[in-house]
């Protein structure tokens, strides 16, 4: 037998026909569905008289319209936002699919909610009609996300047509120096790659870097890696990942969790397998990152400065420079180092768990918000909302002068009440910083979430690796 990747085990494992040499139909192990891109999947059904094959298969979420306001109970005061987040519950009811809806304990953002209650498990395939459903990657499953016609199919078959893709392997040796995370190791990538360079792969990531990882950072790892244009991102689960999936699957019990651990360990790309593009990074000289353009590939390390114009040859890159470096207000050549910041964001599917919470509260010490920032917490998930209550980090935060959230989507694009306004400059956690997407004419500047905390309380971009110790209070 050949050699495989483990993409390719992944894909072969759960192929139910080949179609033609480039699909398949593939089964989907798990569907996950938002208000957003759930609503015309959902009125197809019930045009053709269909109904959901395997309804405790699929969850929903309600996580991009909902606002994040303190009031009990939360209230959607936009019609047409209340009117989504109606139809999906009405769906979900009439298709006994279960459902986190708005004032669930457990509501949050479908890939904050979904490995945090053991849904997600290494060899599963999961999609989802949203592009961050990579993340699951972290754990060994194939995640990806999908279109809302093809949304009605799996609801419809379980199955989805599915376009194979090509392999890529992206190798971090190294370990991480004190003051970087997972985040800037992505952001890192991604300016090296580029925006569109992972199009049409799924991106494999190896290395003595990833050991160190937690689970919880290498979601932040797989849910960016679309933004170089990757179809998947998967790691081979190992000790670390069997231990957060158990720790969260105490039902898996006997034989059934001997056979899982004998599957999981078959979970790796064979020595010979072939992949079409390979690229190593050493993550020893990496430095704590920040975008300073309209791409997520616009980035830099703190301790650098952003590019030349006159260093660039190819004219649409030097175009695209131009126009990002106008949006954003910057200069070519500058450093980010001291750029006055007007607002802070922390939350998102990228780093939106309790771990980024931890690390903000651990990067301001006894600081306090810098006057004139407004600093924003939401939280990924009510689960991490309440274990972040319960471990002290909300109070202390609060008392520091941050808002503490509800959970969901919010500011990472927009779609809420919580939007920024024109020329408003923001440290964010989240994973896109195109023109508008956190308000119009407001600027983004992607970065971890220690990084954010270090501007909330400085009240400019700063490397956060000089906050150690002493105090703004
Ligand atoms: C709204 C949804 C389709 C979208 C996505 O697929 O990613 C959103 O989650 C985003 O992050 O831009
Ligand atoms: S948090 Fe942001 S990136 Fe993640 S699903 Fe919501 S809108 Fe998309």
């Amino acid at each position: 037998m050949s050699a495989k990747t483990l993409y390719q085990k992944l894909v072969d494992s759960h192929t139910v026909v080949k179609l033609d040499e480039e699909n398949v139909l593939l089964f989907c192990d798990l569907h996950l569905m938002n208000e957003y891109t759930s609503p015309q999947a959902f009125s197809g059904l019930d045009e053709k008289g269909r109904g959901v094959l395997i309804p405790g298969q699929n969850i929903s979420v309600v996580s991009h319209i909902i606002p994040t306001h303190n009031e009990m109970p939360r209230m959607i005061a936009d019609p047409a936002s209340s009117l989504q987040a109606l139809n999906l519950k009405k769906n979900c009811v009439k298709h006994h699919i279960p459902l986190f809806d708005t004032n669930h304990p457990l509501q949050g953002i479908e890939h904050v909610v979904s490995p945090e209650h053991g849904m997600v498990r290494p060899g599963m395939v999961i999609i989802c009609g949203d592009s961050h459903t990579t993340t699951y990657g972290a754990l060994g499953a194939l995640g990806f996300g999908i279109g809302t016609s093809e949304v009605e199919h799996v609801l419809a078959t379980q199955t989805l047509v599915y376009r194979l893709a090509k392999n890529m392997h992206i190798k971090i040796n190294g370990i991480l120096p004190v003051g970087t995370t997972s985040k800037d190791m992505i952001l890192n990538i991604i300016s090296q790659i580029g925006a569109k360079g992972a199009i049409g792969y799924v991106v494999e990531f190896s290395g003595s870097a990833l050991k160190d990882l937690s689970t919880e950072a290498r979601f932040t790892l797989c849910n960016m890696a679309v933004e170089s244009g990757a179809r998947g991102a998967l790691i081979a689960p190992d000790q670390i990942a069997i231990d957060y999936v158990f720790a969260r699957c105490p039902d898996i019990t006997g034989e059934i969790k001997e056979r899982a651990l004998a599957h999981w360990a078959s979970l790796y790309s064979d020595k010979d397998a072939r992949f079409e593009k390979e690229y190593e990074f050493d993550a020893t000289d990496m430095a704590p990152f920040v975008t300073w353009g309209t791409s997520p590939d616009q980035a830099i390390a703190i301790n650098d400065s952003i590019p030349q114009k006159d260093s660039i040859k190819d004219p649409l890159d030097k175009l695209s420079l131009e126009q990002a470096l106008r949006y954003t207000k910057l200069s070519d050549g500058q450093t980010l180092e001291g750029t006055p910041i007007d607002h802070v964001f922390i939350g998102s599917c990228t780093n939106g768990r309790i771990e980024d919470l931890r690390n903000v509260l651990a990067a301001i010490g006894d600081r306090k918000v810098a006057a004139g920032v407004r600093a924003m917490v939401v939280p990924g998930s009510g689960a991490v909302k309440a274990q972040a209550e319960k471990e002290g980090i909300a109070d202390k935060l609060i008392a520091a002068g941050f808002e503490w959230r509800k959970p969901g989507c919010s500011m990472c694009l927009a779609m809420n009440d919580d939007v920024l306004t024109s020329g408003i400059r923001c440290a964010s956690t989240t994973n896109r910083n195109f023109e508008g997407r956190q308000g119009r004419g407001a600027i983004t500047h992607l970065m971890s979430p220690a990084m954010a905390a270090a501007a909330a309380v400085m009240g400019k971009i700063t490397d956060v690796r000089k906050l150690q110790g002493a105090s703004n209070a």
